[in-house]
């Protein structure tokens, strides 16, 4: 059974009810299946204890996976299918969807599939949700932000399809055409009973002069009606030039109505935004609409002013559960005389479950590759050709703050973690010109957490990274510094925390540091690289390398990185700290070794111990 719950958590969550054992609440989808004292171990629900119809192909190992639990139109699969398994699977109750979301990496669904903080939890390879369609109101939006996972929908492939959806209900409460045809396939021909109302000439009303909401003014101005609307946010150039008066209440708004159409989403200021009160200033000849959302009219008070005349009719395509429960409002409003009802089919037309379909999975496509959506719901917009130009940067940024936690925690050197410190990322050069630099940001959070996170291998993303960042004290300032003078690069980025900094820039496809602490190097920060702290004296490369060759390691390049001030780029920052040897008159040097085989604590011990090295660290990039 299909419950349309997020209603009866908005209300919840609005007026706590008195009675918690009300039949709405009880049925719940939420409660029922997760009472809120239970712990849901995944491991228990093995997934051969589900049953459900999966008309899909078998799996092929290691291709990424897909799970469409609804009907979702074949064109938009289409681009799907070379790349990725697709399971189809029919009947999927909430406990099995709970059981087999561990194993998919994207999720498309419609408005029937609850999306809860459970199942997102269990979800730990799910990168993308995608709603194939507007409302994401059975998404648990936050918690898919929480694991980093994308929520994108389609935000106008059925506008039309739910505008004519709304006419087309407008038209029959107008004219009684489902009572006329019920009629006549009983054997009746009751015509002076049906008599119904014109609209041309009348008064169309509409709550939201969104997406829906205008094309409906549009349609209803096409009809000779006159159209006003109520829409705090609405802009009055655009409902000018529809031919629409906007007005600023409700109050305003409600006794001029023939008809009434809500096109807002349910939120707070819009659930039952329509109850006794307000059916009370309507006309007794009014007739309302709702082809938005479920509770944005109070079922039980519409129920009431239906039966007392106070308005004349309804025609209905969404309600607060869906399936209506039986004997609740809803489902008494399905079947009164004085109702037309659709089971939400605003959305169902061929041409905009084909618009649906491809605007979703093109972007489930575009993730899956590492790209970015078009339509997210919890992620900034990044224009293509911006994030085209960071991709190299955002490897670059990543493996930055990956050296830094590992080189700069490790026990050898000073540093800890990188909790509670503020970071500042430096862009010069052309990347300084670029505003939107998001991508970098998120880099950097994923860089300096991956190793020492422990989040189930789960990725730090743009949609999760300023949330990660808080939760562990990180904090960054970007600066875009356009002004840099004489820069041997064409950009170059900068990671400084406290007296530690570690530049880089891009060449190529490939990326490089360009400093590391007081020291001018130039290496590719990939692999297992060994860095050592040491005095720049003869046979210190042999004592390293006969180290490592005595435990099998094999090392790929070697390069040395000599003091800023020695290398002639640059001096050290005033105030940055000299070797003790320095002053001595020996001069430091950083070595790093990029290796292949496992270094382990024993090589470090005896690395530490060889003469003229100060420190050692280990990092695996
Ligand atoms: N029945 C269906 O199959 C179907 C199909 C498509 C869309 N929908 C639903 O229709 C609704 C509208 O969709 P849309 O694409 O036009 O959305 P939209 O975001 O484009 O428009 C919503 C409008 O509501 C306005 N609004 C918000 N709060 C308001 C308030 N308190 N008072 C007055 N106006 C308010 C906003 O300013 C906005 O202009 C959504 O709930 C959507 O889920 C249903
Ligand atoms: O929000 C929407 O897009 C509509 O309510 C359509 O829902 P559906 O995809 O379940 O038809």
């Amino acid at each position: 059974m299909l419950w349309s719950c997020y209603y009866h958590q908005l209300r919840r969550a609005l007026q706590p009810p008195t009675d918690t054992t009300t039949r709405s609440s009880e049925n719940c989808y939420f409660r029922s299946y997760l009472p809120p004292s239970s712990t849901i171990n995944i491991h228990e629900m093995a997934p051969s204890a589900v049953s459900f119809e999966d008309s899909s192909s078998p799996s092929t190992p290691d291709r990424p996976k897909i799970l469409i639990p609804e009907k979702v139109s074949t064109d938009g699969l289409a681009l799907l299918s070379p790349h990725f398994d697709i399971h189809q699977p029919k009947g999927l109750s909430a406990a099995d969807l709970l059981a087999i979301i561990p194993s998919y990496h994207a999720l498309i669904i419609r408005s029937e599939t609850k999306v809860t903080a459970p199942v997102l939890a269990a979800a730990k390879k799910l990168k993308i949700v995608a709603r194939a369609g507007v409302g994401v109101d059975n998404v648990d939006v936050d918690a898919a932000t929480q694991y980093g996972i994308i929520v994108v929908n389609s935000p106008s492939g059925n506008i039309v399809a739910a505008a004519e959806h709304t006419i087309a209900l407008l038209m029959s409460v107008a004219r009684n055409v489902p009572a006329g045809d019920r009629s006549l396939r009983n054997g009746g021909w009751e015509r002076s009973k049906l008599v119904g109302t014109e609209v041309g000439g009348k008064t169309l009303c509409i709550i939201g002069l969104g997406k829906v909401g205008l094309k409906i003014a549009r349609m209803g101005v096409g009809l000779g009606m006159k159209v006003i609307a109520m829409d705090p946010y609405a802009s009055p150039e655009i409902a000018a030039s529809a031919s629409v008066t906007l007005v600023g209440t409700l109050s305003e708004l409600l006794p001029k109505a023939d008809f009434l159409t809500i096109h807002t989403p349910l939120i707070a200021s819009t659930l039952d935004m329509i109850s006794t009160k307000e059916f009370q200033s309507m006309k007794k000849t009014a007739k309302v609409l709702n082809v938005a959302r479920g509770g944005v009219y109070n079922e039980q008070a519409l129920l009431e002013a239906l039966d007392a005349g106070t308005i004349a009719g309804a025609g209905l395509d969404v309600f607060t559960s869906e399936p209506p429960v039986p004997d609740s409002a809803a489902s008494l409003l399905c079947r009164h005389a004085k109702v037309v009802a659709t089971p939400h089919l605003g959305a169902s037309t061929v041409e905009a479950q084909e618009n649906v379909s491809i605007d979703v999975c093109s972007q489930v496509l575009t993730i899956l590759h590492g790209g970015l959506p078009t339509a997210a719901v919890n992620a900034p917009l990044i224009l293509p050709e911006e994030y085209r130009k960071l991709q190299p940067f955002v490897k670059l940024v990543e493996k930055m703050g990956s050296l830094y936690t590992q080189h700069y925690s490790h026990p050898s050197t000073a540093g800890g973690s990188v909790g509670g410190k503020t970071f500042d990322l430096i862009y010069e050069g052309e990347l300084a010109g670029i505003s939107n630099t998001r991508p970098l940001f998120a880099a950097l959070v994923k860089g300096l957490t991956e190793s020492i996170s422990d989040s189930g291998g789960r990725d730090v993303n743009i949609v999760n990274a300023n949330l990660i960042a808080k939760q562990k004290g990180i904090r960054i300032n970007e600066t875009h510094n356009s002004a840099s003078q004489d820069l041997v690069y064409a950009s170059l980025v900068t990671l400084k925390a406290e007296e530690k900094t570690i530049s880089g820039y891009v060449s190529g496809k490939s990326i490089y540091i360009s400093r590391l602490d007081r020291f001018s190097a130039n290496f590719v920060p990939e692999g297992t690289l060994i860095v050592l702290h040491n005095y720049d004296e003869p046979g210190k490369i042999g004592g390293v390398g006969g180290i490592l060759g005595r435990h099998g390691i094999n090392v790929k390049f070697m390069t040395v990185a000599a003091l800023e001030s020695e290398s002639g780029s640059g001096s050290g920052t005033p105030g940055e700290r000299v070797g003790e040897g320095e002053e001595k008159g020996q001069h430091e040097a950083l070595m790093i070794l990029g290796v292949k085989g496992v270094v382990g604590k024993e090589v470090e011990r005896e690395l530490q111990m060889e003469e003229g090295i100060l420190e050692v660290s280990v990092v695996r990039l």
